[in-house]
């Protein structure tokens, strides 16, 4: 299990690098992020809550503990996201962060988002998301932004 970087650490503060090279280690450590995130009963996580400050992402929603209600779907490893249209619609919905222990806030998320971004084999994905899965996307993309809940609640 990585050690999750909590709130006030320089680096979930800190716009996170590009990635280029699509290698083992690369693979090595979404698995081991992806580890880390059930361990948590998380439904997803951003590298550079585990120290690593580069554009790599983890939504992997399913029901759990923590949210009961989450759709079930296969882990994705997100990598250089870009998020190319935003619906109109928002929706409030509650959030928490493996970087925030223990905090739950309703949050403002687009209701779809079509993104585009690269798998672990570094070829170029494009879909549209939307409800939780759409939120976790969100989450974990202003994260790579250096961007948390706490920055989102203004
Ligand atoms: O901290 C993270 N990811 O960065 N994990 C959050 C992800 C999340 C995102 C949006 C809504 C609910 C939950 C978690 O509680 O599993
Ligand atoms: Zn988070």
């Amino acid at each position: 299990m990585l050690a999750i970087a909590t709130y006030g650490e320089r680096i979930l503060g800190q716009a996170a690098q590009p990635v280029q090279l699509f290698d083992e280690p690369l693979a090595a450590l979404a698995e081991k992020m992806l580890e880390t995130m059930k361990l948590a009963q998380g439904v997803g996580i951003a590298a550079p809550q585990v120290g690593q400050g580069i554009r790599l992402f983890i939504m992997a929603s399913h029901p759990n503990d923590r949210y009961p209600d989450a759709p079930l779907m296969a882990p994705q490893v997100v990598i250089n996201p870009q998020i190319l249209k935003r619906s109109g619609k928002m929706l409030a919905g509650e959030e928490g962060c493996l970087s925030l222990p223990g905090e739950r806030v309703q949050i403002l998320r687009h209701e779809s988002i079509e993104v585009r971004y690269q798998d672990l084999s570094g070829e170029w994905q494009q879909e549209w998301l939307q409800g939780f899965v759409a939120r976790i996307f969100q989450h974990e993309y202003d994260h790579l932004e250096g961007l948390t809940l706490r920055e989102r609640l203004e």
